[in-house]
């Protein structure tokens, strides 16, 4: 059964510290919400009190019209309708993969021959059909974690709840298992949960990416908003940065909320976040790997004036491209800058940025004395087309 996930005003200390401040958000029946945040920023724990693991303070947990934690009421683990899959796998050693996942089954109490059909058809689902009677030490981390996502699905519950299940797996198989927690757990119909400190799993998986901040859910939104709408610095840096700009709000906000701001690279043009809009203040321009391109010399377009000179110091082959890390006057390094092409370490680039992936934030750490701010670029000759 899909069903609503509502978590109001959800608090828990450990001691003296305050581990989830005030935790509030819903999911819909169905839908996919991954929790995005650095260690110890409360994701954890946040999961255990959805499981019923561990007890909140205060706040409420409903799912659909049950109230899974409310008050002083708080209903165990195995009457919430729910499945947890674990960073860890916590599969039962003694149990081959059939059995584990057929445990899951017990409640259901269902007849030998429907739950070992049951087992045979979610098994293969995750294509572990041919290992059906293998114990968990014959089976690689991949299908012990194949196997744990097996056994949350095989009861089809309301909510499914991931705690990093692929921090333990290496790259090609976190990728491969990703996809197949995508589409199994869609299928499925179920709600569900997923915590992770990663923002690129996060972003691949989530209908909505959550990000905990030290025990506050500090932006909620569809992946898309969060990349090119974050909140606060905080979410932009954890959510991808090529790199980040000091400098002086030179034109207040216009009707798109853009600003431009000089740097000692250059003048920036980016979104207003936060209340980055007097002329003159300090800001920090936080700059996506997406929104920088090698701008080229191609003789057909004139100069863009938001093109800023650089020093390539890294190049690093990706397989589609290669990544640059390119030095700007002023000292700052942006890196992650993707072209197809390498460019070799020490070649002087032009950089077109992207606005909409720029972000001033008022920078309250700056300085009070002026930053150093380049004089007006010098007039630039070649005209540059942008692949
Ligand atoms: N049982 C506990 N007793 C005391 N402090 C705890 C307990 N569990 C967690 N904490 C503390 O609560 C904070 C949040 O921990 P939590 O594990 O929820 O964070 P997290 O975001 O999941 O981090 P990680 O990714 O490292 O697991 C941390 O400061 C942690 O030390």
């Amino acid at each position: 059964m899909t069903a609503h996930l509502r978590v109001e005003n959800l608090s828990k200390s450990f001691g003296p510290t305050r581990v989830l401040d005030g935790i509030s958000f819903a999911v819909p029946p169905g839908r996919f919400t991954v929790l995005l945040g650095p260690s110890g920023s409360g994701k954890t724990t946040l999961l255990r009190c959805l499981a019923g693991i561990e007890r909140a303070e205060s706040g409420s947990i409903h799912l659909g019209e049950r109230a899974l934690a409310q008050g002083r009421s708080h209903l165990p683990p195995d009457r919430r309708d729910l499945a947890m899959v674990f960073q860890d796998y916590a599969l039962w050693p003694h149990m081959t993969a059939a059995a584990n996942v057929g445990y899951a089954l017990r409640r259901r109490r269902l007849d030998r021959e429907p739950s070992r059909r049951r087992v045979a058809e979610v098994l293969a689902r995750v294509g572990l059909s041919d290992h059906a009677e293998q114990f968990p030490h014959q089976l690689s981390g991949g299908q012990q974690q194949r196997v744990a996502l097996a056994r949350a699905l095989v009861a089809e519950p309301g909510l499914l709840l991931f705690d990093e299940p692929l921090s333990n797996l290496d790259a090609d198989l976190r990728e491969r298992l990703r996809v197949e927690i995508a589409t199994l757990t869609r299928e499925s119909g179920a709600t569900v949960v997923y915590i992770t400190h990663d923002q690129a799993e996060a972003f691949a998986l989530a209908d909505e990416v959550g990000v905990l901040e030290g025990g506050r859910l500090v932006q909620l939104g569809s992946p898309e908003d969060v990349y090119h709408r974050p909140a606060s610095p905080f979410v932009a840096r954890f959510t991808g940065l090529a790199g980040e700009l000091e400098g002086t709000l030179e034109a207040a906000a216009d009707a798109a909320a853009t600003v431009t701001v000089r740097t000692a690279a250059g003048p920036v043009t980016a979104v207003a976040g936060g209340t980055a809009r007097a002329t003159g203040s300090r800001v920090r321009v936080l700059v996506r790997p997406a929104a920088v391109t090698i701008a080229r010399d191609t003789g057909t377009e004139p100069v863009a004036a938001r093109t800023l000179a650089g020093t390539v110091v890294d190049t690093a082959y990706r397989g589609r491209g290669y990544d640059h890390v390119v030095q700007l006057p002023g000292g700052v390094r942006l890196t992650g800058v993707f072209d197809r092409s390498a460019q070799q370490r020490g070649t002087a680039v032009r950089l077109l940025l992207d606005p909409e992936g720029c972000f001033a934030f008022p920078d309250p750490a700056a300085a009070s004395t002026p930053v150093a701010v380049a004089e007006n670029p010098e007039p630039i000759r070649t005209t540059l087309e942008v692949r």
